[in-house]
This record gives C-alpha cells, structure tokens and sequence, in this order.
C-alpha cells in the first residue's frame, strides 16, 4: 500500500523549485535548490489533509477558480497556538503547486485522493447539521454558512441543514427519523443544542438495540454516529473541553478529516426513571443555584452567569444532604495526579481496551457486545453527610472560558469515570477562594473544605425530615413553576411499556417534586433561605432532589482528539512516522 502511493518529482510553488515526496503517511516538500543546511521541508500528514482541487484556487473567503492544467492546489490543517487558551487553533492551509506537464498533474492529484481515502476511514461523507439560531449571541446560522460551509463543501461533505425552530426539535427529529447515510450529527450552538443531540443520538442507539434507558444497571451500547460541535453557544463548555478552544475553523476541520474522541456520558436517574444525560456538570448548591438565576435573567446573553453567580454568592447558601459514592480503582489514576488528560490520553486508551477488551481497533467497537460493567468488581460504596456549599460530579474536565482548567482539571474524557467534588459548608471568603482558583492554575483541591474522589457512581439523598420541610415552604411562598416537566416526561416516554410505566412515575413525582424546585427558584427572590437546592444537568435544572447517577464509559464519540499540547508539539520531529501524523506543520 505504500510503495503504491509513493509518488516524488519536481514541482514549482511560485518560482522555487521544490522536491516533493508522497509516501503513504504524508505529503512532504523541500526547496531544491539550496544548500543542505538552508532546506527547509513542511511535511503535512495525509490524514490532514482537506481536499486537492485541480487549477489554482482559493476558498476564503471567497471561492475562486483559474483553471490552469499544470497546477494543482492541496488544502490541509494549519496549526497556531492561541493566545488565551491551552489548545491548538486550526485554520485552512494552501499551497498551490505547477507542474511540468498535465500527466504529472494528473499523477498527483489521483495519488493525493486515493491517498485520502486509504488513510482517513473516518471522514464523514453525509452530514446533519443542525443551527440553533437563538444560542449563545445568536450568530449560529452566520458561523455555519460564513465559515463552515465553505469548508464542508472543500472536502466534498454533502450535508442536510436544519434551522430549529424550537426547543427540542434536534433531539426529536433524532429519536424518530430516518438516520440513513449520515456519518455523523452536526450541532451548531451551545451545551444546551449538544445536550439535545446527545439525548437523540442515545435514544435512539438505545431504541434499536431494544435496551431499556431507565435501568441504571443496563449496559447502554456506544452510539454508531459521530457528533460534531460548531461552538455558537454561551459557554461551549463540551468544545472548550474536547478542542481546548473556541473557535468554528478548528472545530469544523476536527469534523472534516474525520477524528475520533469518545466521550464518558453520565446517566441521571430517580425512582426507576431515567431523568437525563450529562457529559459535563451534575451540580448541587452553588451551580443549581447559579443556573436557576440565571434563567431569570436569559435576555442579558453569556453575560447572565456572571451576574447570576455574584447574586447567588452574596445569598451565601449552603445545604443539607447524604452523599454516597462508589470509587474507581485508585491504581489507574486520581483527580489530584496533577496530569492533564491530552490529545492521545494514556489512561483514557487504556480504558477503551478495559472497556471493550474484544475490540482491537476503535471501527469494529459498535458490532460487539460488552459488559463494562460486569468486567469491574463494583466496590464499596462510600458514605459522607453534612452541609455542603455545592456538590459537583463532571465526566470530564469542564473547563471553559471561565475556567480554563476547568472544575477538575486531571478528569478524563474517556476512562469510564467522574469526578465527584464536595465543598463542606465554609465561611464566605473561603468558598470565594475556592471559586476564584478555577479562574487560575491554583488548585481548588486544596483547601481544606474541599473533597475530590474519582468516582463510577453517586447517590444523593435528603436528610430525613428534610424533603417535607421543602414542601412546607412552598406552601408558605406560595411560588408557582411553570409546565416544563412535561419535557422530562418527554424523554423518558419514547418506547416500550415498561417506559410507559416509567411515565406515570415520572407524573406523580414531578407533582410532588414541583415543590422542591419550587423555593429554591423562588426563594432568591423572596431571600428566604430554601432547605434544598436544585441540579444544574448540563445547564438544564432537573425536576428532582434526590438522584442516582452512573458513568458509562465511551458512550459517545465525538469529531475531535482531545486537547493538543502546543509545547509537545514542538518536539514532534524524532518520532516514528506513524505517530508523525498526529503532530504537524504549523508556523
Ligand atoms: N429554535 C429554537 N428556539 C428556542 N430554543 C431553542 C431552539 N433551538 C434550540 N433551542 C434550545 O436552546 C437552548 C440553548 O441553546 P444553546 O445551548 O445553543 O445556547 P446557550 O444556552 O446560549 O449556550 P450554552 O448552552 O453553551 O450555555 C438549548 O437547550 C436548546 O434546546
Ligand atoms: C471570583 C470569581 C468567581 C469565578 C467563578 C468561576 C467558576 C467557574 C466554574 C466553571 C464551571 C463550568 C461548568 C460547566 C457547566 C456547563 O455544563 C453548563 C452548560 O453550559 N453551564 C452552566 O451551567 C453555566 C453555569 C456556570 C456557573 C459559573
Ligand atoms: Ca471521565
């Protein structure tokens, strides 16, 4: 396969003459008429590369074509650290190169191509897209059309686009419609959008494999579709952790040549339902109050979090609860190990083969069945109460703008675990040098207040006495929530009869549960301290107090490869020339 691909010759980029090399890994050129010492080669993977397009052409920003038959153009990805964050941006190379002759021409752009397919099995053909046009500052459909589409269209990606037009529509037309030919699902807006594709793509996985979601002990099968996220959102808190930056280019060209990163999913559950899906923050206190405020004021944009976190920090609240965890083998990694889980992850590679021992590559993952489960002892639960200022699980760093190490800065995006922080009650300026440390490289870990444990599963529960002490309150408040728990009941209510059976539990608790969210939203207001908080699920509040939350290893998979480390980068040229294609070309 690779002496076939192998193609070298002269070529001409401007008037310097260039030697060029195809071997089957990469597209290397050096100048050839200088002294050895001088040669300089840029040397980009095939697997980075985005299309080769006859002629000379450009892309952006805009599309122009002179059909000259001698030249060729190559379109790849360019690397360039980021000033305000820790990961790689990406932006569109281009290098146009003449030929001696059309035949020549003609040699290299077949060679190019066929190159691209045997070494990218990954790369979406047909897309979904889906733009919420309302997320973040409202500027989804421009990102999409100015800066992705043009892209797409480059690297010969069909997609069909959808603008929502309501809540909900992603995750609908993702449980019900047909699915056929499409590699992937595309999501152009914030965490709120990508929860939506997530909670689709689930279902749906779940449906046609006739597992039952609402069981916290089932084995859920690994989603066949890719997910890709155009971050258009207030806090792209999914993006910022799996890219490390913020920015449309770099996250559709991760969609474009076809990367692969799997992604822990945590399941929520009460009773014997299921209540959501979570890849980043389960929070209890400071976060579910946060977020509840935060509702109140939507029209202020990204900026109601910040306003909501200073309202929600002056009412200096904490809560009562029993918090119950089942630990993960501490051999394999800690939340306190001071690593950083990087493009390429040791722990987390480790843990696909713990996950999915029959497998031998990461493509024939979805035809097997597995136990991830089954494979590991469960362990000893642990068991801790008190009065806490907030309660945090994440499956993964969260790190985001505000936070750019995130509220766990060692979390793993794929080990099959999740980070279970506690903050005991503490004086004011205590908890506010807990929160001001997320926004630097100090660790929010120690303090004595403070409690991290990498944990496969969490039970919270109200003390007793406590969840009828709530319901006394509404009474007093007199407080009224709007119908959205019909959206839970939605998500649980999609097939079979024992969900059907779930619904009708989901109905009678959310009667009751309306109480207990009730105070806390309303409890901002009428300063009243509330005896309970509420969940912030990946910035939606759930309809319930007391839950039970299970990590499933690699649930997902997303269009992406984790955060590159600029600096390793640097010191890319000794290695072998397979693992070359994952470190590359940029000025
Ligand atoms: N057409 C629509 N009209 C109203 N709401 C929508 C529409 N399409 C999607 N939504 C909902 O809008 C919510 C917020 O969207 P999104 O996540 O894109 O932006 P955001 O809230 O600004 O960002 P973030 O979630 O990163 O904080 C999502 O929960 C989604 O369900
Ligand atoms: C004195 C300085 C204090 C600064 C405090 C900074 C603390 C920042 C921690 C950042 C944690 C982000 C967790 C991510 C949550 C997302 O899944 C969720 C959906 O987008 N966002 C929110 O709930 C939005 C809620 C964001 C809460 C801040
Ligand atoms: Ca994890």
């Amino acid at each position: 396969m690779e002496t076939d691909l192998r193609l070298e010759s002269s070529l001409w980029i401007g008037n310097k003459r260039y030697r060029a090399v195809l071997t089957g890994w990469h597209l290397k050129w050096t100048e050839a008429d200088k002294k050895n010492g001088d040669k300089k080669t840029v040397s980009v993977p095939v697997a980075e590369v985005v299309g080769v397009e006859n002629g000379r052409v450009e892309i952006l920003p805009q599309k122009s074509v002179e059909d000259t038959d001698k030249d060729f153009t190559v379109f790849y990805v360019k690397r360039s650290r980021s000033r305000s964050t820790y990961g790689l941006l990406w932006s569109l190379g281009r290098t146009q190169f003449s030929c001696p002759s059309r035949v020549l021409r003609d040699q290299w752009t077949n060679h190019l191509r066929t190159a691209l397919k045997t070494h990218s099995p990954l790369r979406p053909h047909r897309l979904l897209v889906f733009i919420n046009p309302f997320g973040g500052k409202k500027k989804g459909r421009e990102i999409y059309h100015s800066l992705v589409a043009p892209l797409f269209e480059l690297a010969g990606i069909s997609s069909h686009v959808i603008v929502t037009e309501r809540a909900n529509q992603a995750r609908d037309h993702l449980l019900k419609k047909d699915l056929t030919g499409f590699d992937g699902v595309v999501c152009v807006g914030g965490d709120g959008m990508f929860s939506e594709i997530l909670h689709g793509l689930i279902g749906r996985t779940q449906q046609e494999a006739g597992l039952c979601e609402t069981d916290p002990a089932v084995t859920l099968q690994p989603c066949p579709l890719h997910i890709g996220i155009i971050p258009a959102g207030s806090t792209d808190c999914v993006c910022y952790a799996t890219v490390g930056v913020i920015d449309p280019v770099t996250s559709a060209l991760h969609i474009i040549i076809g990367d692969s990163q799997p992604l822990d999913v945590c399941s929520v559950h009460h009773a014997s339902t299921l209540v959501r899906y979570s890849v980043s923050l389960v929070g209890y206190g400071f976060y579910g109050d946060v977020l509840a405020e935060s509702e109140k004021h939507r029209w202020m944009g990204p900026l109601r979090y910040d306003y909501s976190g200073t309202v929600v920090y002056l009412s200096n609240r904490s809560y009562a609860g029993i918090v119950q965890y089942l630990p993960a083998d501490p051999l394999l990694s800690s939340p306190r190990d001071k690593t950083r889980c990087l493009s390429g992850c040791n722990v987390c590679s480790r843990s696909t083969e713990r996950l999915f021992p029959h497998t031998s590559d990461s493509g024939s993952l979805y035809s097997s069945h597995f136990s991830q489960y089954s494979n590991d002892s469960e362990g000893e639960w642990v068991s801790v109460e008190g009065r806490f200022r907030c309660v945090s699980l994440t499956c993964m760093s969260s790190s985001c703008a505000r936070s750019p190490l995130g509220l766990s800065p060692s979390a793993h995006l794929a080990d099959g675990t999740g980070d279970l922080i506690l903050v005991w009650d503490t004086h004011p300026l205590s908890f506010l040098k807990f929160l001001y440390r997320h926004t630097s490289t100090q660790d929010q870990f120690d303090l004595p207040f403070v409690e991290v444990h990498r944990v496969k599963a969490v039970r919270f529960s109200l003390p007793d006495g406590r969840e009828e002490e709530a319901h006394e309150e509404i009474g007093e408040l007199n407080c009224a929530r709007g119908g959205e728990e019909r959206e839970y009941v939605d998500t649980v209510s999609r097939n079979g009869s024992q969900q059907q059976l779930a619904q009708r539990v989901v109905e009678r608790e959310t009667k009751n549960e309306h109480k207990t969210v009730a105070p806390i939203l309303c409890g901002l207001c009428c300063k009243k301290t509330p005896a309970v908080s509420v969940w912030n699920c990946d910035g939606e509040i759930l309809p319930f107090t007391e839950i039970f939350c299970r990590i499933h290893g690699q649930l997902v998979r997303l269009y992406a490869r984790g955060i590159e480390d600029g600096a390793a980068m640097q010191n890319c040229s000794q290695e072998s020339d397979k693992n070359k294609s994952r470190c590359i070309t940029y000025k």
